[in-house]
């Protein structure tokens, strides 16, 4: 039957009636036997395309169209299903992946010093100091090294069976291999045995022999520095500040290593204030990193609650692996959580998380029973969970996570294990330290009554709608009464606003100068919010209430426009801004009302010709590209807005017809993060809120209105 259907000579258009008819027909012929019948080549690799005649025809499915991608082939095709994309956190978790093998190294116990070194735009090198990645002929390949098959393999890795490694963070057998496959340089070093070994890889293919280049007396370890690929990643590079915080909070995980930091100093941007060498190192853990991270926040208990445990045993009596956290009680808001397992960060959470919230929820409560508070009824999770800054690392066998970028724990037992360590030091402090203990309890009943009064005061209606309309004082307004085709620009203080009221288009542009830095919303209660005048201002002159009050319909301009000056300090309370309407107005920011004006940070002259950069990067771009070598080309930092010639500052940034704006938009599938982002980053340090902005302004979309 399957001879009639489907004779070897026909052609392809009549194979597609064919085929066609006998799917109509339904006579018994199964989907494999199609495929086995049309298999003619299997398991040979396509050029990609339809055949001809039949392009992108439904019916030309068959097994010739099922491709088997042989080597790293796989990675350079697909790089998101191993790296999680291409973009900026997909090439940065290049690094990690590098790192985190001389990470696992040190935490099996064979190496105590990590050298990260950035010693170009994109080339990094990382170094152990651990026991050297063999070199021997690997038995299965026999006229491979046991290295070269590690880095030309998919699934080769010491990690899997648990004998050369105890409780390490890779497990996939990949790490090594991708990075390898998505860099068009990549070196690597070993010394094990007093002898020095090398090898060179593009593109994953090694392009010489392992060598043994020389002796090596007096050190062993792994040493690796690889260029990821532009025919990958494009024009990105690495980015110092986000390295050199992966190197802090590797360190913070585990305090018998030391992590020795250096970059080019060429490659440290203006306001950037990474240090170019350091030597990191916490002897006290998480609780070091997370105190250091808190700063001035205020909390109920300074220091943090912290310390470490040991998780029960396995049957066979191997080690249980660990547990460690830092808790801090923060008087407002702002609550984040960063986990790790195995010191893979775990953004997404997992069982551990979920163990940890078990432990901490029943542990509270039960205190509550003991002491016979009879309102700690009211305490929900969130009142508990909503009010803690936590770090909390595992350290277990066997981790199992989703994908290859980790970002989430799913080894069930590791919600047991961690929620049953934690309960028990938790009733344990609880129980030693009583006053402190009702303090905390107490702190979170407010809590819990606070959001109670919140929601009466949701429930009751509106009463704005015949509300008068008041107008802020310090608000210039447009004359035109259409909000679609009007806009409200927010600028930093009084001096800027002066400049921007002369430089506005009268008809359709308001100005509204705010002064210092508003309040950091993301730390703030609902009452301070209320008290702020400036936000008071804000939300006043744009007509449209905030928060369950929000109602788009009354939204007095098409376009709210964050004009900050082009540095560090506008950057912030650009942040600040997008944090409050984030908070407060995120239907302003989904319906494409919030916009970031681009104003430039220089101006170069040269006879008759001015051209402005955005920054310092640009500025030597248009010098470059836009003068003649040589050319005595006057150019000038603007301080600030406030200082920028109004006819300069229509030009670059205000004038709809010459301007370029970024649209802030939070994208659908990104949502969930975004919120997490905002509450951890707004709480805590400025160089934090800065890298939100900039990170940002990547998702924000480029338009030009
Ligand atoms: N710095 C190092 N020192 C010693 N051995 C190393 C080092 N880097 C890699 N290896 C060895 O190479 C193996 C493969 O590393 P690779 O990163 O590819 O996979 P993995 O770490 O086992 O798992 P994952 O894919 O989850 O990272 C490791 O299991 C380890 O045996
Ligand atoms: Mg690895
Ligand atoms: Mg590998």
């Amino acid at each position: 039957m399957n001879d009639d259907l489907f004779p070897s000579d026909e052609t392809p258009a009549r194979r597609q009636r064919r085929t066609t008819q006998s799917r109509t027909a339904r006579s018994g012929t199964t989907q494999s036997g199609t495929i086995q019948a049309e298999a003619t080549q299997p398991g040979t690799i396509q050029a990609g395309g339809a055949p001809a005649g039949m392009p992108g025809s439904g019916e030309s499915y068959g097994a010739e169209q099922i491709e088997v991608l042989e080597g790293l082939e796989p990675v350079r095709r697909r790089p998101g299903m191993y790296i999680g994309g291409t973009d900026d956190t997909a090439y940065h978790h290049l690094a990690s992946e590098i790192l985190d093998n001389a990470m696992d190294e040190a935490v099996a116990g064979h190496a105590s010093v990590i050298d990260v070194a950035l010693e170009g735009a994109r080339l990094l090198m990382v170094r152990d100091n651990g026991r050297g990645i063999p070199v021997d002929p690997h038995p299965k390949f026999r006229d491979r090294s046991a290295l070269e098959v590690i880095f030309t393999t998919l699934h080769a890795g010491g990690k899997f069976s648990g004998k050369a490694y105890d409780t390490s963070g890779g497990l996939h057998g990949v790490g090594s291999s991708v990075v390898n496959a998505l860099s068009d340089r990549l070196e690597v070093e070993v010394a094990r045995e007093k002898r020095l070994w090398r090898q060179d890889y593009a593109r994953g293919k090694p392009v010489t022999p392992l060598e043994e280049i020389g002796k090596a007396p007096n050190r062993r370890g792994t040493t690796i520095r690889f260029s990821p690929d532009p025919e990958i990643f494009g024009t990105l590079s690495f980015s110092p500040q986000r390295l050199y915080r992966l190197c802090c909070s590797k360190a913070a995980l585990f305090r018998g290593v030391t992590i020795r930091w250096h970059v080019d100093p060429a490659l440290i941007r203006a306001g950037d204030e990474t240090p170019v060498e350091a030597t990191i190192h916490f002897p006290n853990g998480l609780a070091d990193s997370l105190n250091a991270e808190l700063g001035e926040t205020p909390a109920l208990l300074a220091p943090a609650w912290a310390g470490e445990a040991d998780l029960p045993q396995a049957a066979d009596g191997r080690t249980g692996g660990r547990l460690e956290w830092a808790v801090a009680f923060l008087e407002h808001g702002a609550s984040s959580m960063t986990s790790y397992c195995n010191t893979i960060p775990t953004p997404q959470g997992g069982t551990h998380e979920a163990g940890f919230r078990a432990a901490l929820v029943k542990g509270f409560r039960a205190w509550g029973d003991q002491r016979s508070m009879k309102r700690a009824a009211s305490v929900t999770a969130d009142d508990i969970l909503g009010a803690l800054a936590v770090k909390l690392s595992v350290f277990i066998r066997d981790p199992h996570f989703q994908g290859q970028t980790k970002e989430k724990l799913t080894t069930q037992e590791a919600s047991r294990l961690v929620e049953g360590a934690l309960r028990d030091r938790l009733d344990h402090w609880l129980g030693g330290n009583p006053s402190q203990a009702d303090n905390l309890l107490a702190f979170m009943i407010e809590r819990a009554e606070e959001r109670l009064r919140r929601k009466e005061s949701k429930d009751t209606p509106r009463k704005s709608a015949t509300r008068r309309l008041r107008l802020p004082g310090k608000l210039t307004d447009c004359t035109r009464e259409n909000a679609a085709d009007t806009e409200l620009f927010l600028v930093e203080g009084d001096s800027a606003g002066g400049s921007a009221r002369q430089a506005r288009d009268r008809e359709t542009q308001a100005v509204l100068p705010l002064r210092g830095k508003i309040l950091n919303v993301a730390s703030a209660t609902a009452d301070k919010l209320k008290a702020n005048q400036e936000l008071r201002d804000l939300i006043e002159a744009m007509g449209c209430g905030s928060g369950a009050q929000f109602d788009a319909e009354r939204l007095r301009y098409g376009r709210i426009i964050i004009m900050t000056d082009a540095d560090v300090d506008g950057a912030h309370i650009a942040s600040l801004l997008m944090t409050f309407f984030y908070r407060e107005m995120p239907d302003l920011i989904r319906r494409g009302h919030l916009y970031l004006a681009q104003p430039p940070l220089y101006r170069l002259t040269h006879g008759a010709k001015t051209v402005y950069a955005m920054d310092d990067e640009d500025r030597v771009r248009c010098l470059k590209r836009d003068f003649k070598p040589g050319a005595k080309v006057e150019i000038s930092r603007f301080k600030g807005l406030g200082e920028m010639p109004v006819k300069d500052l229509k030009q670059t940034t205000m004038d709809p017809a010459r301007r370029t704006l970024l649209r802030v938009i939070t994208p659908p599938e990104e949502r969930a993060v975004t919120s997490e982002r905002v509450e951890s980053l707004m709480g805590r340090k400025p160089e934090l809120r800065f890298r939100f902005i900039q990170d940002h302004a990547r998702t924000a979309e480029l338009l030009d209105i």
